[in-house]
């Protein structure tokens, strides 16, 4: 069935709102299979916030979100909801009584319950009427409030996620766990999901934690974004901060592919094939690796001033070519992403230039 733009959703802003919560994990450990999974792992999303937990496979997201949803217990902390312990050793609330919402990947929707259905099932607590205008009121939202009576499996996927998305913010939860909410869709479909997602979660304020392992759509979706590495926060902030200055090279690679030069620094510079580049805040003699991103780190032209090279590999994304440009003393080309230029071909010599402002360098081990 075909699904193209957020007209298909219903209007925006008629979302009921929620009495946003504050979620605190407070030094939250929980070890699984004899192995710590989540490592004094702490995070606090304010009222309304939205915070994207981004992380390698394994980092430990999934288990943080069921730690919140009340479905993972935990060893050593607390998790906390409006100041209320949720979790502690050897306690945790059930999820029905933390007044949270929970939307999965898989949508885990009950395929013999009608659309209607579903949604009312988190309205049990709600008198009939209350419960009935608040369910259609969400699947109006969601535009798909001519489809009350169908069971799921005659909905298409993009339908499906919109489903499950009325069914987690009608009861307007004070928090609301997403975890991949995105990953069943197809590409084409994704970004309007996405956009339009974000716009029910903005309108009825909920508190909303997102587990993803796409920087892209972490960045989009966040109003900050936590790293995640061995059960542990390794950089949190907003998108920019995070991806402006990452706190290390592995922060650096998540979120980028990166051209990469090892250097050292002498008097107050790193020599790279590409030119020098000033290094004030750090010690002579340091080791460091010089990290270009294809975007704006450097920037090639057909004439100089700039170190000569070669494009060697070129690619077209919409109105941008990603070139691999081989330059004397690198060892792998280039990646550098340039607004579309026919006349940038394989084979034609270029001269590069590097953007100081816009290449990190770290000192290394
Ligand atoms: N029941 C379990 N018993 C033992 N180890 C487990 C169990 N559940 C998860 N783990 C391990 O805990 C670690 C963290 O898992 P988790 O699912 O939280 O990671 P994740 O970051 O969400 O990964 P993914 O992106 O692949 O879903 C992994 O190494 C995983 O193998």
């Amino acid at each position: 069935m075909a699904e193209k733009s957020s007209a298909d959703w219903g209007l925006r802003g008629t979302t009921g709102v929620s009495f946003a919560a504050t979620l605190e994990f407070d030094a939250v450990e929980v070890q699984l299979g004899g192995r710590v999974v989540l490592d004094r792992f702490s995070l606090t999303l304010k009222p309304g916030e939205i915070v994207c937990l981004l992380g390698e496979s394994g980092s430990g997201k999934s288990t943080a979100l069921r730690v919140a949803a009340g479905i993972q217990p935990i060893h050593a902390g607390a998790v906390r909801i409006n100041d209320e312990i949720a979790s502690a050793p050897g306690l945790t609330i059930p999820p029905d009584r933390r007044g949270i919402g929970l939307m999965f990947q898989d949508f885990a929707l009950f395929p013999h319950l009608t659309v209607l259905q579903n949604v009312l099932f988190g309205l049990r607590k709600l008198g009939r009427t209350a419960a009935l205008a608040q369910a259609r009121a969400a699947l109006r939202r969601v535009g798909l409030a001519d489809r009350e009576a169908d069971f799921p499996h005659r909905l298409s996927g993009g339908q499906q996620q919109r489903l499950a998305l009325a069914r987690s913010v009608a009861p307007r939860p004070g928090v609301l766990l997403l975890d991949e909410p995105f990953s069943s869709l197809d590409a084409r479909l994704r970004e309007t999901v996405r956009e339009e997602t974000l716009a029910v979660l903005r309108e009825t304020h909920v508190t909303s934690l997102i587990v993803t392992h796409d920087p892209e759509e972490a960045m989009v979706l966040g109003d900050r974004v936590a790293l995640l590495r061995h059960g542990r926060i390794a950089q949190i902030g907003t998108a920019a901060e995070i991806y402006r200055h990452p706190v290390d090279l592995d922060a650096a690679r998540f979120f980028s592919p990166l051209s990469e030069i090892d250097s050292r620094v002498a008097q107050g510079h790193v020599t790279t094939p590409l030119g020098p580049l000033a290094t004030p805040e750090l010690a002579e003699g340091t080791s460091v690796t010089v990290a270009i991103r294809p975007a704006g780190g450097a920037a090639m032209a057909a004439s100089g001033p700039g170190t000569p090279g070669r494009i060697v590999g070129k690619r077209d994304a919409i109105g941008v070519d990603i070139c691999e440009v081989m330059v004397d003393g690198l060892d792998v080309p280039l990646g550098l992403r340039q607004p579309s230029d026919a006349a940038m071909k394989v084979g034609q010599d270029v001269f590069v230039t590097l953007n100081p402002e816009h290449v990190l360098v770290f000192a290394r081990d």
